[in-house]
C-alpha cells in the first residue's frame, strides 16, 4: 500500500454501482458522540437514505429537535450494536479512551476517525493511529476530518467536496468511500494509515503555498512605494520646495502596482530559466534541482495570479483618473490658459502614436494575463492537454511579459516628454521594475537559439548525459563492460 502524499488517486467509478444497492435497512450507520458534527453528519446520512443511530453518554441532555427525527438518539451500546458495520467517532481524541468499554461491541466493525490535530509539530502518532492501537479488533478509517460540519449540511454545495481518505484495509477504504461518494462527495485515496498524521494536520495550514509569494509581492509594493515617495516625493521637496504629498495616496499606489505586477510576472519564468541553465550545465536532468529553486517552480502559479492582481488593480486604478479633482484642475486650467492666450495645442503625431502604444499594450498583457489566470484555474487547466496547457502558460505568459514591459518602457518614453513638471522626477521606479523582465527575456531568447535549444532537448528527452553525471550513474543508460552505451 502506498503512502504517497504527492499522488492521491480518486475511488473508482465502480463505489457508484455499490451505492446503488444500499438500503436504509441494510445501512444502519452509528455515530458516537452528539456534537456539532455528529447533528451535520446525521443530517446529511439522513438525506441520503442512511439510517443513523447516534451514541450519547446521556441521550437526555441531547436537546429534543437537535437531531432529525429520523435519528434514533440512544446509549453508545444500543447505538454500535445498531451498525451495520460503520461507525463514526464525532468526539474529540482525547475521549477515545472512555470508549474502552465497547472495545468487543466495536470489533469487526469500521471506525472512521474524523478528529483533527491541534499543534503542527507532535512527535505522537496520529489520533487514527492511536485509535488504531485501541482498538485492534476493529479496523480504522481516517476521513471527513477536512470536511467542516457546515459543509455537511449544505450537502457539499458549499466548501470542498473532496473527501480525503487512508486506512490500511482496502474494503474498509472503499466502503468509507462509497458512503462519501452517495453523499455528494469525492472521496480520494491518499494511501495507508500512516498518511493519517498529514490529513489531521490538514486543517492547521493556512494557504501555505501562498506565503512566500504573498511576503515577495508585499515587500516588492513596500519597496517600489518608499523608492517612489524618496525619490518622486521627498527628494523635489528637500530640493525645489515643491509640494506633492498629495500623491502619496492615487499617484503613488497606481505607479508601484505596475513595477510589482513586472517584477513578479519576471520572477515567474526566472525559476524556469534557472533549471533550464542548470540542466545545460551540468549535462543532465538526472539531478535534483537545489531545495530553494524546486519551492520556487512550485510557487510560479501563486505568483502569476498575484501579478495578475496587481496589473488588474493598476488597471482600474488607471480608468478612475479622469474622477480625480486634480485631473480635472489640470485640464481645466490648461484650456483656460490656452484661450486666455489664444494659442491651439499643436497635433503632437509622435505623442499621439506613444499614448496609443502604450494603452495597447497595457490593455493587452492584462487580457493575456487574464486568460493565464483563468487557465490556472484547476476545473479550466483540468480541460487542457499537457502541450495547450504549456503553450498558454509558457508561450503566452511571455507573450504577456513582452506587453507589459512594452507598455512599461512606453510609458517611461512618454513621461520623459512631460517632466518639465518634476525636473527632479523621472519614474525611478519603473526603471528598476524593468531590468529583470528585459534580463529574462533576453535570457529566454538565448534558449531559443537553435543550437541551445536543440542540446536542451536532448537532455531533456533523456538523450544526453555528460562530466556532472557519469553515463553509469545514468538510470535509463547502461553501459557494456567496454564502456560503451547499450
Ligand atoms: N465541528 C466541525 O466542523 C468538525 C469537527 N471535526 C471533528 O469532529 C470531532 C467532534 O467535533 P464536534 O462535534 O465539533 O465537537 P463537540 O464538542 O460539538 O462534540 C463532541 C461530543 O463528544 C462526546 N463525548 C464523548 N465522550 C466524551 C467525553 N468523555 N467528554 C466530553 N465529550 C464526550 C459528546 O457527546 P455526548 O455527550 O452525547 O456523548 C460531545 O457532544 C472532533 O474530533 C473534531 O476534530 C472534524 C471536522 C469538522
Ligand atoms: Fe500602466
Amino acid at each position: 500500500m502506498s503512502n504517497d502524499m504527492s499522488a492521491p488517486l480518486l475511488l473508482e467509478e465502480e463505489d457508484r454501482v455499490d451505492a446503488a444497492n444500499v438500503t436504509s435497512s441494510s445501512s444502519t450507520v452509528a455515530i458516537l458522540g452528539s456534537g456539532d458534527f455528529s447533528r451535520s453528519l446525521s443530517m446529511r446520512l439522513v438525506a441520503c437514505g442512511y439510517g443513523v443511530a447516534v451514541g450519547s453518554r446521556c441521550v437526555k441532555r441531547i436537546a429534543p429537535g437537535l437531531f432529525l427525527d429520523a435519528v434514533e438518539l440512544s446509549s453508545q451500546e444500543a447505538a454500535v450494536a445498531k451498525a451495520k458495520s460503520l461507525v463514526f467517532m464525532a468526539l474529540f481524541p482525547e475521549h477515545y479512551p472512555s470508549l474502552l468499554g465497547l472495545r468487543s461491541a466495536l470489533a469487526g466493525k469500521i471506525l472512521v476517525d474524523v478528529s483533527n490535530a491541534v499543534e503542527m509539530n507532535s512527535n505522537r502518532p496520529s489520533n487514527a493511529e492511536q485509535l488504531a492501537e485501541m482498538f485492534p479488533d476493529s479496523v480504522v478509517v481516517k476521513g471527513f476530518n477536512t470536511i467542516s460540519a457546515w459543509t455537511l449540511q449544505t450537502g457539499a454545495q458549499d466548501g470542498s467536496r473532496q473527501v480525503l481518505l487512508c486506512s490500511d484495509s482496502a474494503e474498509a477504504k472503499h466502503e468509507v468511500a462509497q458512503l462519501a461518494r452517495r453523499m455528494g462527495f469525492y472521496p480520494v485515496d491518499v494511501g495507508s494509515l500512516c498518511c493519517a498524521q498529514e490529513l489531521e494536520r490538514k486543517p492547521l495550514h493556512l494557504f501555505p503555498s501562498w506565503r512566500g509569494p504573498v511576503l515577495t509581492t508585499y515587500l516588492l509594493f513596500f519597496f517600489f512605494y518608499c523608492y517612489g515617495f524618496i525619490r518622486g516625493i521627498l527628494l523635489p521637496y528637500i530640493a525645489y520646495g515643491q509640494n506633492s504629498f498629495y500623491r502619496l495616496v492615487f499617484d503613488l499606489v497606481n505607479e508601484s502596482l505596475p513595477c510589482v505586477a513586472l517584477v513578479s510576472l519576471a520572477l515567474v519564468y526566472l525559476p524556469g530559466l534557472f533549471a533550464a541553465w542548470l540542466q545545460l550545465w551540468r549535462g543532465t536532468k538526472y539531478q535534483r534541482f537545489p531545495c530553494w529553486l524546486d519551492a520556487w517552480l512550485l510557487r510560479r502559479k501563486q505568483l502569476g495570479l498575484l501579478s495578475f492582481l496587481c496589473a488588474a488593480l493598476h488597471g482600474v486604478y488607471s480608468l478612475c483618473l479622469p474622477l480625480r479633482t486634480i485631473t480635472q484642475h489640470r485640464l481645466i486650467n490648461a484650456a483656460y490658459s490656452q484661450v486666455k492666450a489664444g494659442v491651439e495645442m499643436p497635433w503632437d503625431e509622435q505623442g499621439v502614436w506613444r499614448t496609443d502604444l502604450y494603452v495597447s499594450s497595457g490593455v493587452l498583457g492584462l487580457g493575456i494575463l487574464a486568460l493565464l489566470a483563468i487557465t490556472s484555474l484547476p476545473s479550466v487547466g483540468n480541460i487542457l492537454t499537457w502541450r495547450e496547457f504549456t503553450f498558454i502558460q509558457s508561450g503566452l505568459g511571455y507573450a504577456a511579459l513582452t506587453l507589459s514591459l512594452m507598455h512599461t518602457l512606453v510609458f517611461g518614453w512618454n513621461f520623459a516628454f512631460s517632466s518639465q513638471t518634476y525636473p527632479f522626477y523621472m519614474p525611478p521606479s519603473y526603471m528598476l521594475a524593468v531590468a529583470l523582465p528585459c534580463a529574462v527575456l533576453v535570457c529566454r531568447c538565448f534558449l531559443l537559439l537553435p543550437c541551445v535549444s536543440a542540446r536542451l532537448a536532448r537532455i531533456r528527452r533523456g538523450w544526453e548525459s555528460t562530466r556532472k553525471c557519469p553515463v553509469s550513474q545514468h538510470p535509463r543508460v547502461r553501459v557494456d563492460r567496454t564502456g560503451s552505451q547499450v
